[in-house]
């Protein structure tokens, strides 16, 4: 029985391994010969994996049970989702799940003192410190997903009917954290660039002192937005907050695991990132990171006794309910933890190839960037009204004939019929598939004969 388990995972790691090699792609510099043989092994690859999953060699999308299908989208497409790319696990975080999936997987080892971020095997202790260094900040704890961060620092600091300061583009879940905290938003509004200021940041913060006769208590800020990403000057708002005695909360959520994040350089007190959204993780996971000065507040401790028992729980976390992150989602983040390190020094690249693949859609007549540009994040939010919607409005398809063009091509992840404004991102694709992206994008334009600039 044992062996048979065995055989099982080892089984399981090797077609996640194939899956990789297929969502990889070739790797460049091959000659000829070595490309053909690639290509039938990846062939044959995706046979095996096709007939392992679905059980048939057939087409139809086989069925991991009931009515949840198969998903290969990553294996088999450029995905240009614009959340989902950097949380696209690694083949590591893969063999984690299957490995960890069991529900307390990471408590084999939980000894005295009984709480997640003191386990040393697996190393969940030594990551914890780790992780604290990635965003040059003292203390660290995993989390459900960055709205777990904005939540707990909403507890420690906001108090019933405080002010949050927020930016115009904060997420909704910036907001439900300030609710339920029972404090109130209040928002700091945009520039004509779209641009959060410090300038800005200190008005609102007046201007709430004025109406409402008390400072707030917490700003809360994100490095770049959900809607255009675009930079927000994090640096200069913390050093404002500061000015006025309020804490900083440094969202980055499309910052941390990706791109380097200097929590102290920044004047963070608190940085929150997301697992699944930039650290190649499963949903939900997460960083909520801390100052010395901040830590004993944040993650204090429980202080009850049962009124019969007596019985208390003192070394458990309050604002964390004691542990936090268990089981695979955390493993994973771990395994993923050395291949997000890394790719952090290569953010350079990243905005090379959203930079080449935007100013290629803009040679497309009538296209357009919403977002700042150039381009300093990978998430760009384009207008092509002007550009392929003017074919959608004489097509049969109407607003489904580009995300079909595109699918038919291999590209996914756009929302299929909501191709007029509209957000992408090209993080993680090889050069390859950008060139490949971009060349798509003119092909479909010449196909409907839309003016093209030449470059
Ligand atoms: C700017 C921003 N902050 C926070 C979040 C929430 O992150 P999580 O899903 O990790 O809770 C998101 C999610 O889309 C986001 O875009």
């Amino acid at each position: 029985m044992e062996k048979n388990t065995d055989l099982i995972f080892a089984a399981l790691f090797k077609l996640e391994e194939a899956r990789q090699v297929i969502r990889d792609g070739l790797p460049s510099g091959l000659n000829q010969q070595e490309e053909m043989q690639l290509k039938e092994k990846i062939s044959e690859l995706k046979g095996i994996i096709q007939a392992l999953e679905t059980g048939t060699t057939g087409k139809k999308p086989g069925r991991i049970a009931g009515s949840i299908e198969v998903r290969t989208r990553e294996e088999e497409n450029i995905n240009i989702q614009p959340i989902q790319a950097a949380g696209r696990l690694t083949l590591a975080a893969r063999q984690a799940i299957i490995a960890y999936g069991d529900g307390y997987s990471t408590c084999d080892a939980c000894r005295k003192p009984f709480r997640l971020d003191k386990i040393s095997k697996p190393p969940i202790a030594d990551f914890h410190t780790q992780l604290a260094q990635f965003v040059n900040m003292d203390q660290a704890r995993v989390v459900p997903g960055a709205r777990r961060g904005f939540q707990a620092v909403a507890q420690t600091v906001v108090e019933k009917g405080d002010s949050v300061i927020v930016s115009a583009f904060a997420h909704y879940t910036e907001f439900l954290a300030v609710e339920g905290a029972g404090g109130v938003v209040k928002e700091v509004p945009l520039n004509k660039d779209n641009i959060i200021t410090a300038d800005a940041t200190a008005e609102k913060i007046e201007q709430v002192k004025l109406e409402t006769g008390k400072l707030p208590t917490l700003v809360m800020i994100d490095h770049y937005d959900y809607q255009l990403a675009n930079e927000h000057d994090v640096k200069g708002i913390a050093k404002v907050a500061h000015s006025y005695d309020i804490p900083f909360l440094y969202n980055g959520a499309y910052t941390v695991g990706v791109m380097p994040v200097d929590g102290k350089a920044v004047g963070a007190d608190f940085v929150v990132g997301s697992g699944h959204k930039s650290m190649a993780s499963p949903a939900p996971s997460g960083v909520l990171a801390t100052t010395s000065e901040w830590a004993d507040k944040v993650f204090r401790t429980t202080q009850m006794v049962g009124d019969v028992t007596k019985r208390k729980f003192g070394i458990k976390e309050v604002e964390m309910v004691g542990c936090t992150l268990m089981g695979s989602n955390l493993i994973a983040m771990m395994a993923s933890f050395p291949e997000v390190k890394e790719r952090t020094l290569h953010w350079d690249d990243e905005i090379k190839k959203i930079n080449f693949f935007v100013d290629r859609l803009l040679t497309i007549d009538g296209s357009k960037v919403l977002s700042e540009y150039p381009r300093k994040h990978a998430l760009t939010k384009v207008d092509t009204t002007g550009s392929f919607d003017r074919i959608a409005a004489i097509h049969k398809r109407r607003g489904f004939f580009l995300s079909d063009a595109l699918s038919a091509k291999g590209i996914v992840g756009e929302f299929a019929g909501a191709t007029r404004t509209w957000k992408l991102s090209t993080y993680g694709l090889s050069w390859e598939k950008v060139r490949y992206l971009a060349d798509t994008f003119t092909e479909i334009a010449e196909h409907y004969e839309l003016p093209i600039t030449k470059q």
